[in-house]
């Protein structure tokens, strides 16, 4: 029997990386974080992934993740303030305890991911963003789950900016750049955690409860990356124009009835073909026994040749994709040789 290899490496250049997700109940979301650490598996990062659980995930959902060599970090609720509010979606209250992900200082850099969101390509090269900003894919205004806004109301989306022109006359300034909190790349601090909790009492909730307190909190260092690193679901209907499906990295299985574990088809947008592929991609994922980690150390030492050769010739596109989303400023894009 091969020797077990610790497959995942935190540090790169000193500094100590990983990806969290986060992991609340005792219901199937768990499956959603097996098929995230597999999908992170498939495409060969070399980050481990962190699972900040809840006191009520039951052991048997702490031992799969272990299985799957996962570090599973057990978090403190976060309760909002008392508010009358109504979320778009009532479980949206337990989504405040993500906000316990920026006292995992040990880590100096982190991308958090949604457990509805797979990884289909390596996005490793996300960790050498520069630090001091906080990077997300623009969110969608365009669904049911919106109708409570101004945007909503009038029909104005900042993916379609020129659609509907804001009235600023009437409604004031247009809204902040707003990302969906399903996935971001942020660095863990003391100094926010206990600044976002601080915040968060003398903060009214509001539907997207966390979503939103995040996007208020860090609306000045906020920077936009392509829409290849969180496939919003609903853009695939509400902004056709802007997805090439074929390019997106990363899949976020957020729209209503399209989370793969319990995909039944029946709701709306869900009989499409595109939906019904994606959904065979995540369990093709969850479904391939040789990505459990039990059976691929085995495997791991020429795989890993694989992954270093090809890591030299990411970069270069990786540059020139968040130069041209005007992520970047980057000096000339390091040589491919
Ligand atoms: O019962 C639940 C509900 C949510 N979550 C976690 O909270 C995240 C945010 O909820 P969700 O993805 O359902 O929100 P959406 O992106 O669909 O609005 C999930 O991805 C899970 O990581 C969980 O662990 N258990
Ligand atoms: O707690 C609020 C949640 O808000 C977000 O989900 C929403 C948002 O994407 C809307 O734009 C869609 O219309 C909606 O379907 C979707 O559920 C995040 O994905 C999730 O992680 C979490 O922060
Ligand atoms: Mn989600």
């Amino acid at each position: 029997m091969a020797p077990e290899i610790n497959t995942k490496f935190s540090y790169d250049g000193g500094k100590k990386r990983a990806y969290v997700t986060f992991l609340a109940g005792n219901g199937d979301y768990v499956k959603g974080v097996v098929g995230l650490a597999k999908g992170l598996r498939k495409a060969k990062s070399m980050y481990p992934l962190v699972v900040a659980c809840l006191p009520d995930v039951p052991m048997d959902h702490r031992r799969q993740l272990l299985e799957q060599d996962c570090i599973v970090k057990e978090i403190q609720p976060v309760c909002p303030p008392e508010n009358q509010t109504q979320f778009a979606m009532a479980y949206y209250v337990l989504n405040y305890s993500k906000l316990r992900i920026w006292k995992l200082v040990e880590y100096s850099k982190m991308i958090y991911l949604d457990g509805d969101i797979q990884v289909f390509e390596n996005i490793d090269h996300l960790f050498d963003l520069p630090d001091g900003n906080f990077y997300a894919v623009k969110d969608c205004f365009c669904e049911k789950t919106w109708s409570h806004t101004p945007q909503y109301k009038i029909g104005y989306c900042q993916q379609c900016p020129d659609k509907v022109t804001w009235p600023e006359p009437k409604l004031g300034p247009k809204p902040p750049l707003y990302f969906n909190a399903g996935m971001f790349v942020y660095e863990p601090s003391l100094a926010t955690y206990y600044s976002l909790l601080e915040t968060l009492k003398v903060v009214s909730p509001t539907p997207f409860a966390e979503q939103d307190f995040l996007n208020m909190y860090f609306k000045d260092i906020y920077k936009p990356i392509p829409p290849v690193y969180n496939l919003v679901l609903a853009m695939l209907w509400r902004h056709p124009e802007n997805i090439e499906l074929n390019k997106a990295k990363v899949v976020h299985y957020c729209a209503a009835g399209s989370k793969p574990w319990r995909f039944t088809g029946q709701e709306e947008n869900m009989q499409r073909e595109d939906i019904k592929m994606l959904v065979e991609k995540w369990r093709d994922i969850y479904n391939d026994e040789y990505l459990d980690y039990k059976n691929v150390n085995v495997r791991y030492g020429q795989e890993e040749e694989e992954v270093h050769s090809k890591q030299e010739t990411t970069l270069p596109q990786f540059y020139t994709d968040l130069s041209k989303a005007g992520v970047l400023h980057c000096p000339k894009a390091p040589s491919a040789a």
